[in-house]
Parts: C-alpha cells; structure tokens; sequence
C-alpha cells in the first residue's frame, strides 16, 4: 500500500506545532528517542525529521511527498513545489531593521548601505524591484548582532515579538512580507498519494474549523427562547431542550468564537442566563 512521507522539522520554530497538528488530526507517530524517521502508527505516513531549510529542495526533488515549512522559506528557495494549506502557526514578518537612532523616512535610506540577511535571495529581489542598490551581507544566522558589530548599517531577518530586534537596539522599519506555516507538496504526487493528501487535508480542516468555532450552552425563560435564537449567529438553528425546571429551556448551538463577544451582551439583556462555552475538537460540515 502507498505511503505519504511528510517532512517536518527536527527541532526550531515549527516542529512542535507541526507534531501537534498531526496529533489533532489522530495521527500517532511511532517515535523512538533521536530517530529521524518514524512510522504513524494509524495512517499511512512517513514521518521525516529534517532541517527546515533542506525540505523545500526534497520536496522539489520529490524524496518527500509533503512538507510543513514558512511562507517565507519558500519564496526564498523559489523551488518548484506547490502550497496546499496555511497552517495558522509560526507567524511572522520578514523586515529591514536599523538601529534605534536611525531616521530612516523611506527604502530610499538603505541606498548603498551593507545589509546582513539570511534571507539573500527575497531581499535581493525586493530591492531590484524598487531600484534600491545595496551590499547584501549573506550570514547564517544571529543577524541582530550586525549593526552592533560594525558588520552592516541594518538588517533584514525574521521579527514576530519584536524582542530579539528590542534586545538588540534594533527597531523595524519596512516589513518585506508576512509568513506562516504552510503545508506544502510534491509536484510529483501520483494519484494514491494525492488521495492520501486529500484524506489527511480533510482531517486538517476539520481541526481548523473547530479551533474557530466554539459550543454554547444557555438556559432562558421559555417566552424568550424566540428572541434569543435570533440573536445568536449560529451555523444552524439552535437545539432548545426542556430543563426539569418548568418554564426554562436549554439552547445549544455552535458558534464563532469571534461573533460570541459581539452578542454576549444583547444575550444577557435579552434574558440568557448560565451561559456556557466548550471547546470543540473536530468539526465536520
Ligand atoms: N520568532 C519566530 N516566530 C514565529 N515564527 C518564526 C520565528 N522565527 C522563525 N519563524 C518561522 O519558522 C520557520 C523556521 O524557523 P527556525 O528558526 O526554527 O528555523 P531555522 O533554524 O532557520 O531552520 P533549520 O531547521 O533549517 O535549522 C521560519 O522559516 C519562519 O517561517
Ligand atoms: O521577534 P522575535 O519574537 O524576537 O523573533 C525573531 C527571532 O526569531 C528568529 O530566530 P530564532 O530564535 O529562531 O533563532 P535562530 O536564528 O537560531 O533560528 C529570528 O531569526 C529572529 O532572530
Ligand atoms: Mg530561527
């Protein structure tokens, strides 16, 4: 029977994310201590633990079917792999910085001047495309640390919180692009494969959808079970359930976290008492 091989990183800012979505689509990985390459124990995948800069090229090479990796990753690498999903997670900015002290108004300010990046390829590209000309430094990593040692005026790296460039005495001045975590394949999937990447997106959005959308309970006096069903955004008519209590019913429904904080108040002036709100695991419309 075919097997998909997903790469995800070793150790860094996507693998625990990358394990936790597999787990919240019920998939075991059979992991013993160190090991690099795994079996589920329940779906037919290959678990491959790799470098995150390495995965685009495998994918691209077709060694590995899919992959999770930054946005970001992939524009740097311009491999020929196609993106499936965004995953929701290790979101980030790929941006210019400068010391603190430093105006620096528009581009026009890094003409000519000694930029460290790791990400040479997008920055070189960004620049062209504004006619900016300047000496792009290509280091590995720590790159804050440039401008204080004399290595370049700024740089262009990765900012999510803002602490490492704060901790540096750097500030951001021109985002280049957002990233998040996306899942990613092969552009050599054959049709099995294919069946067994739309088996494991399907469980992937039902975890989605459910991280959205949240189950809500209330008890409200029978006359105003109308009013309230009205007042709730809910995906379809809400379930009302008699309480021994006479005169008092139970509403349920399902609903989007973000509409909820909308509506609490008109529910409680409404009459809405005892509400409750439940995480749901999966959701499958
Ligand atoms: N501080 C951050 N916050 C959120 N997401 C981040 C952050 N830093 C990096 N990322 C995202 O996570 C991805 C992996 O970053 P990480 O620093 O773990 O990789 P790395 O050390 O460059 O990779 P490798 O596995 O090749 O050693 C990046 O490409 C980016 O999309
Ligand atoms: O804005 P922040 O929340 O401070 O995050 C930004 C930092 O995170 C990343 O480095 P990471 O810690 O992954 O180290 P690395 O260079 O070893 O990959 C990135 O390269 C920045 O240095
Ligand atoms: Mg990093």
């Amino acid at each position: 029977m075919s097997k998909l091989k997903i790469a995800i990183q070793k150790s860094g800012r996507l693998s625990t994310d990358s394990i936790n979505l597999l787990k919240s689509c019920g998939i075991f990985i059979d992991n013993g201590k160190d090991q690099l390459k795994a079996n589920a124990t329940n779906f037919p995948l290959e678990v491959l633990y790799l470098r995150n800069a390495d995965i685009p090229q495998y994918l691209e090479d077709g060694i590995v079917d899919i992959g999770i990796v930054g946005e970001n990753l992939l524009i740097e690498k311009e491999k020929k792999v196609t993106t499936v999903q965004q995953l929701g997670f290790s979101k980030c900015k790929l941006s210019l910085a400068v010391p603190k002290k430093v105006e620096v108004g528009d581009l026009s300010y890094f003409e000519g001047k000694k930029i460290a990046t790791s990400y040479p390829n997008t920055l070189t590209k960004f620049l062209e495309k504004n006619s900016i000309n300047a000496d792009i430094h290509h280091i590995s990593g720590s790159v804050e640390i440039a401008p204080n040692i004399g290595l370049a005026d700024g740089i262009c790296d990765i900012v999510s919180s803002g602490n490492t460039l704060f901790k540096n005495g750097l500030k951001e001045s021109i985002v280049l692009l957002e990233s998040q975590a996306v899942l990613v394949k092969s552009n050599q999937l054959d049709v099995e494969k294919e069946k067994l990447l739309d088996k494991l997106l399907f469980r992937i959005k039902a975890v989605q959808k459910a991280e959205k959308f949240k189950y809500i309970l209330m008890n409200v006096p029978d006359d105003k079970v109308a009013a309230i069903s009205n007042i709730l955004p809910v995906l379809k008519s809400p379930t009302v359930l008699p309480l021994v209590e006479k005169g008092w019913s139970s509403i349920h429904s399902v609903i989007e976290e973000k509409k909820f904080w909308e509506v609490i108040d008109s529910l409680k002036e409404a009459g809405a008492e005892d509400i409750l709100i439940v995480p749901i695991d999966k959701m499958v419309l």
